[in-house]
């Protein structure tokens, strides 16, 4: 039983899907993670339990074949699962922000049409605004939706970067710039559920996924782009429908706030684990005649990482619970996200010393953690973005 990171007033269903998510992870990720992040292999075998355990399905509504979670269980999920590996969260992440704007922003028809098969995993969703040129300005996007001259249909053309799960998928939710003509940029711009094959290659026409691209750490869950030429997509992709045309940035920040809280969940999973290796590690680890964790300048580490482990994690359930009772939680998902990811780079490093030489071995898990703490200071919005949100948050409410 973890002593960090506790959470008070969880009902009985949130105690045992965290028991047997926290069991699946011992059994399952943390013995197999090494292996697959190194040969960057997608972990299906792990993602065939997690779909068993109806996580794809965790916050969909009953009545669409979900389990009707909130938010705050979806979190606290994400958290065990990143303290595992963080590319298996990786692989629901994505999906989930889908599964949320289709249940705040769908139509009827299309919460009916996708939220089935997304609950058991058939149609995994993916989330698409950045582009090579545009990723902190949302704002900027290139990506063009044409209309025909009967208003019904249209052709999106463009290209969109860094796609978790961009091969996976099945449904893209894609922002892009429309033809409106409307008083400001953000009210120009719609979000289109683009539907498409799982794979790599022309997966409908007119849309590329090229291969996957390199990264650093986040290996074995993909990273994509995609290539939009003259995509046909219909009024009735629009998230919400035709109506809800020039309302995709409001949509996709809706999105991201959610997607905020997740990135301080993982964030939270990864230095929960970079501090029980250390502190495994101490107590083992012997100097000058004792535990190097009976010496206080390590003992004093182990302190300070536990506090920012249990900082990080209670504004993370925070920022969750805010979003559950409907409140917009911009600036509390951003402290959130900011903390809990400055904080997991902080953490990693120090269970990195710890280590010692044996913290630079590729046979140690903390030099995988190593590598996937600074993904977290830039996915979602990096730290200056959520600082610039916070501080507007601020200035908007406590005027003078
Ligand atoms: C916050 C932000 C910087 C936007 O600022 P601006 O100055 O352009 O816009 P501003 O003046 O703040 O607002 C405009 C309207 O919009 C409303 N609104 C804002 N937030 C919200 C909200 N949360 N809910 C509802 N309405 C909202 C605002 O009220 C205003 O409305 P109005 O027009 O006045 O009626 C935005 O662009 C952002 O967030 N970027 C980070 C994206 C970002 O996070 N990518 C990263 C994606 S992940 C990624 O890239 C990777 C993934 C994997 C691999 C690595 C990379």
């Amino acid at each position: 039983m973890a002593r960090i990171a506790q959470t008070a007033d969880l009902t009985d269903f949130q105690k045992e899907i965290l028991s047997t998510v926290r069991q699946f992870v011992d059994k399952e990720i943390i013995p197999n993670a090494q292996e697959l992040e190194h040969a960057d292999e997608y972990p299906e075998q792990i993602v065939r339990g997690m779909s068993e355990m109806g996580l794809f399905g965790l916050t969909i509504p009953e009545e669409f074949g979900g389990l009707g979670e909130s938010l705050l269980t979806y979190a606290l999920v994400v958290e065990q699962i990143a303290r595992g590996w963080m590319s298996v969260s990786g692989v629901i992440n994505t999906h989930f922000i889908v599964a949320y704007l289709l249940m705040q922003h769908g139509t009827d028809e299309q919460k009916r049409r996708l939220l089935p098969k997304m609950a058991t995993g058939q149609v995994r969703g993916a989330f698409s605004m950045s582009e090579p040129d545009v990723g902190s300005d949302v704002s900027g996007i290139k990506t063009r939706a044409t209309t025909s001259d009967d208003g019904d249909s249209f052709a999106v053309s463009g290209q969109k970067m860094w796609l978790t799960n961009g091969g996976r998928s099945g449904v893209v939710a894609t922002l892009v710039k429309d033809e409106l003509g409307a008083d400001s940029v953000y009210k120009n711009m719609t979000t289109f559920l683009i539907e498409k094959e799982p794979g790599f290659g022309e997966t409908r026409p007119g849309l590329t996924i090229p291969g996957k691209l390199e990264k650093m750490g986040y290996k074995g869950v993909e990273t994509t782009e995609m290539i939009l030429d003259d995509v046909a997509v219909s009024a009735d992709d629009v998230l919400g429908g035709p109506s809800q045309r020039g309302r995709g940035f409001y949509q996709m920040m809706d999105g991201v706030e959610v997607g905020r809280v997740n990135v301080a969940a993982r964030a939270c999973g990864i230095s929960i684990r970079a501090f029980e290796l250390a502190i495994a590690y101490a107590q083992q680890r012997k100097t000058f005649g004792k535990a190097i964790a009976e010496h206080q300048a390590i003992a004093f580490k182990l302190a300070e990482m536990a506090t920012k482990v249990e900082a990080a994690h209670l504004m993370m359930v925070n920022a969750a619970r805010l979003k559950d009772s409907g409140a917009r939680n911009d600036v509390e998902a951003g402290m959130a996200k900011l903390l809990a990811s400055e904080y997991c780079a902080e953490v990693t490093q120090e269970s990195f010393r710890i280590h010692g030489g044996y913290g630079y071995s590729k046979e140690y898990e903390i030099e995988r953690l190593m590598r996937e703490a600074p993904f977290l200071l830039i996915g979602e919005g990096t730290s200056e973005i959520q600082k610039t949100i916070i501080s507007r948050g601020l200035l908007r409410d406590y005027k003078a």
